[in-house]
């Protein structure tokens, strides 16, 4: 099998195609599959015009295989088969065991926030080059480890932001008015009409802990229907609308009435919201996090909803997540499952926050252009791991050249060595940049012949400094 990790000593299979492209490297991919036809320009391709770009790969695109789990949306699989490429779809996330054997296989995985891609994976991965991530977080991914590998990491900033803000309106209005355990009663067949403890929203202070792209966005939302804002974040952040940012945690907490959470799953946010934090709030407020299940100590909000501290939550996430549809929620997962379950005025919803046909398709357009960029053409653009750099693509019209990819430690002396390996050929473009102790270099190259190419691969391969080397041409 041809492994693109190490596809550059394959290039004489010279199993180069060529398709007509939009000029721009940023636009997308979603030609055809080309056909591998043996290497030279076909006579329909020669019709193009001269500037058309020209679809670089290093392999036939039917060996690169991609795996794809959880059910990642199929506006994704068009693009990824629309190449070529070899795509499994599974609609879960796997058990490690499985996960393992599977990944050694695989030059690209596309995930959502349940796989969990950790150092122990990875380093089964021995022809993985990239990492798609169809959701927003991606901390499910060992990115460090990642990046120290050459493994590009991607993920979909924000395509499905509004639909968690919009879910989190719904919470706020469904808690207030305890509409949940109302329905659940209905249910149940039995008539409790009650005003009690219910509230309208307006006038009351939405406390937004982290204002990114989700806070931000419902900030904007909350304010339309009359609430207060006041966010805390550890950046300064320009407020939006008549929100306030206010300077530590704890002066949120004192003040909302409404507390949602919207930050990263770090070290930093673990157990963001526990004992001290809950005596903080108000007594009658309300807790909501569709951020990450480590944010929130649940023993502790249980112990703080039994008290009546809290008179309500909405909890998205969980620090364990069932593989599949089906699954229980319960115990054998995690320990307070039973207890969470018995409270009242208490909404539990399996990870949906970002579950809309809008942010699907779009997360699934989204990552596989991206993984496509960088399959065929070595482009980082929005890789959360690796510095981001882009080059113009070659056109049809420049035989004869490469495209030189070479990942490496950020140490002194590199580029003069690259460039005495590349000296013989004309260097038509060099980018390189760094982010952290990677460095990231492509490089076209003109006057090369396709038997010089496994000689210029060979030799960057074996630099010391080199992480991934690879040729595209
Ligand atoms: N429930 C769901 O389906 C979804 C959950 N998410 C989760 O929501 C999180 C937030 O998403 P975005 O708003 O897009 O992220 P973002 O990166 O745009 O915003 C996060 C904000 O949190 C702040 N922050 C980071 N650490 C902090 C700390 N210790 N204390 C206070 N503020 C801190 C950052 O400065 C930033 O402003 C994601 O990381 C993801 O885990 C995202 C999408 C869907
Ligand atoms: O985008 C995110 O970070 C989310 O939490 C949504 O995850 P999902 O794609 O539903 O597994």
């Amino acid at each position: 099998m041809t492994s693109p990790r190490d596809i550059a000593p394959h290039p004489l299979a010279k199993a180069v195609s060529y398709s007509s492209l939009s000029v721009s490297p940023t636009a997308t991919f979603q030609s055809p599959p080309s056909s591998s036809q043996g290497g030279g320009f076909m006579a329909g391709v020669l019709a193009q015009s001269a500037a058309a770009a020209k679809q670089l790969k290093p392999f036939n695109t039917e060996d690169v295989k991609i795996l794809l789990l959880e059910n990642v949306n199929q506006t994704g699989r068009d693009i990824l088969k629309g190449q070529g490429y070899q795509v499994e779809f599974l609609k879960t996330s796997l058990p490690e065991d499985q996960l393992i054997e599977k990944i050694r296989d695989v030059h690209v995985i596309g995930i959502r926030s349940k796989t969990k891609l950790t150092a122990k994976v990875l380093q089964e991965a021995k022809n993985l080059l990239v990492i798609g991530c169809f959701c927003i977080g991606t901390n499910q991914v060992d990115l460090e480890y990642a990046a120290q590998h050459g493994i590009a990491v991607f993920n979909s900033p924000f395509a499905n932001s509004r639909s968690v803000a919009e879910l989190v309106i719904a919470e706020i209005i469904t808690l207030a008015r305890q509409l949940g355990d109302r329905s659940l009663e209905m249910h149940r067949g039995t008539w409790n009409k009650v005003s009690s403890k219910c509230w309208e929203i307006r006038g009351k202070t939405l406390g937004i802990v982290g204002y990114g792209h989700i806070g931000s966005q419902l900030s904007v939302l909350a304010e339309a229907m009359g609430m207060s804002v006041i966010y805390y974040d550890v950046a300064t952040l320009m407020a939006i609308g008549t929100a306030r940012q206010v300077p530590t945690l704890e002066a949120l907490l004192e003040e909302a009435d409404f507390v949602t959470l919207h930050v990263p799953e770090t070290p930093e946010t673990k157990n963001m919201i526990s004992a001290a934090q809950f005596e903080h709030m108000k007594t009658g407020s309300y807790l909501i996090n569709a951020s990450r299940g480590t944010v929130v100590d649940i023993p502790a909000l249980i112990k703080a909803m039994r008290s009546g501290k809290v008179a309500g939550a909405a909890l998205d996430v969980y620090p364990n997540e069932p593989a599949a549809n089906g699954d229980y929620f319960n115990n054998g997962l995690n320990t307070w499952a039973e207890d969470l379950r018995g409270l009242n005025n208490i909404i539990l919803t399996p990870h949906i926050g970002g579950s809309t046909e809008e942010a699907q398709r779009a997360i699934g357009v989204e990552v596989a252009e991206a993984l496509v960029r960088y399959i065929n053409q070595g482009i980082t653009l929005g890789s959360v791991n690796l510095p981001e750099v882009t080059m113009r693509s070659l056109t049809l019209d420049e035989r004869d050249h490469a495209r030189v990819i070479y990942i490496h430690r950020n140490v002194p002396g590199v580029l003069r060595k690259v460039n005495e390996i590349l000296a013989e050929h004309n260097v038509s473009k060099q980018i390189s940049d760094s982010k952290g102790d990677i460095a990231y270099l492509m490089a076209d190259i003109s006057d090369v012949k396709t038997e010089d190419i496994k000689d210029i691969w060979a030799s960057l391969d074996s630099l010391k400094s080199r992480i991934l080397t690879r040729v595209l041409y």
